[in-house]
């Protein structure tokens, strides 16, 4: 029998490590980790549970700001009062982190528990997309004779109602949730950053000066000039990824390029939020909001690997409204900016909620006080 050093030089990087008994067991270890972590996180959410009702202290890991809950998921009387859309994200995060890996496949079917509030969001979400539809329709779906995409997906043939209504609310989903997140997280880093806040101002006032602007919003052309302003939003999802743990199903057994096999239906994970906070790949600085990082010399915006900063995924599946998203958030941020100076109410640095998105516990109080100029 081949020794695995033997094939390391003779056989293909697949068999070889196919072949590798410890790699096995390292991952039946991961399994029985990713079990026991589970198993905790349901004791966390119990234990919580017990505590508001008053018939429990503060355990250790509460004390040590361990919660498990915190970590990998709301507990289900914290969504009931959240809105629809919130709650099917949570929902369907949550299928992942309980502690016995179909349970929801039996919850669903007997529709019991979270799978019973998941389907009563879902349909809400589901009749607003379809209403979004119908209406469409019913104005026929070309749009002053230019098509929009869903008349393009509406002239795939074999399309029908229930796969509009899926791409209408994967879309409100991919769209909505991970711009508001980003602007959460951008507005408070901002108003904590004077500095960072005073040089946004000047470039807005710098674009507002050397053209004649007469609408009260930016078109395409001044928000692509505004280069600090694209850094600061850039550098704040670094650190505050919307999308801060992204997973992909293994389609068929493959090798990474370190070497690293992966089996077939193997969930793979990676996270943008460690590796936005990674000093190997920002330097010594990597925990600190320094928009200049994305600037050249010359003060223009430098982009950077998406295989180094992966906050819209990187590949043939990277995010399809990438440019979308930062021109809804510029103009945003820089009409905000320009009427209002906004100051946060939060105490310290926010806590994570980590559903789908990374969303900022509580969200964002403010004081807006309007700028006098
Ligand atoms: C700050 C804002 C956004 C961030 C950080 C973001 C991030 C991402 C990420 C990480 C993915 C890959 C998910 C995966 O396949 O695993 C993705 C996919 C996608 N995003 Fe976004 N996104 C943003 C805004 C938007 C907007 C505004 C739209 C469109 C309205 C959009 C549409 C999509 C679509 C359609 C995909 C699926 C692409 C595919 O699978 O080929 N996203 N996005």
């Amino acid at each position: 029998m081949a020794s695995s050093t033997q094939m390391a030089t003779s056989g293909s990087g697949r068999e070889r490590l196919r072949a590798s008994s410890s790699i096995k067991n390292r991952y039946e270890t991961l399994w029985l980790t990713r079990f026991i972590l589970r198993l905790l996180t349901v004791f966390c959410q119990f234990c919580s549970r017990l505590q508001r009702k008053g018939l429990r202290s503060s355990c250790k890991m509460c004390l040590r700001g361990l919660h498990l809950t915190t970590f990998v998921g709301w507990p289900l009387e914290k969504i009931q009062h959240a809105s629809p859309k919130k709650k099917c994200l949570d929902l369907s995060t949550a299928r992942f982190l309980g502690p016995f890996e179909n349970l929801w496949r039996i919850k669903k079917f007997l529709n019991i528990g979270s799978e019973k509030h998941l389907k009563k969001a879902l349909s809400i979400v589901h009749g607003y997309s379809i209403k979004i539809i119908r209406s469409r329709m019913l104005k026929g779906m070309e749009l002053d004779g230019r098509e929009d995409l869903l008349s393009r997906f509406a002239s795939i043939k074999d399309s029908n109602e229930d796969m509009l209504r899926d791409i209408v609310t994967n879309f409100l989903l991919a769209g909505r949730e991970t711009t508001s997140t980003a602007l959460t997280w951008f507005f408070w880093l901002v108003s904590t950053s004077p500095d960072v806040e005073k040089k946004i101002l000047d470039e807005i006032k710098c674009v507002r000066s050397s053209k004649v602007i007469t609408t009260e919003t930016f078109s395409f052309d001044d928000l692509r000039d505004m280069n600090y302003l694209h850094a600061a939003i850039t550098e704040s999802m670094r650190l505050y990824p919307p999308v801060p743990l992204d997973t992909v199903s293994c389609k068929e057994d493959d090798v990474m390029p370190d070497g690293t096999f992966v089996g077939k239906g193997w969930f793979v994970t990676y996270s943008a939020y460690v590796m936005g906070r990674s000093e190997d790949i920002w330097g010594k600085d990597c925990m600190e909001f320094k928009p200049e990082r994305w600037l050249d010399e010359n003060g223009v915006f430098k982009p950077e690997s998406p295989f180094r900063y992966p906050v819209f995924h990187a590949g043939p599946r990277m995010c399809l409204g990438k440019e979308m998203a930062y021109i809804q958030m510029k103009s945003i941020a820089a009409c905000m900016l320009e009427r209002f100076q906004i100051r946060s109410l939060k105490e310290g640095t926010p806590e994570h909620i980590l559903s789908l998105a990374l969303r900022m516990k509580g969200g964002l109080p403010v004081l807006l006080s309007k700028r006098e100029d």
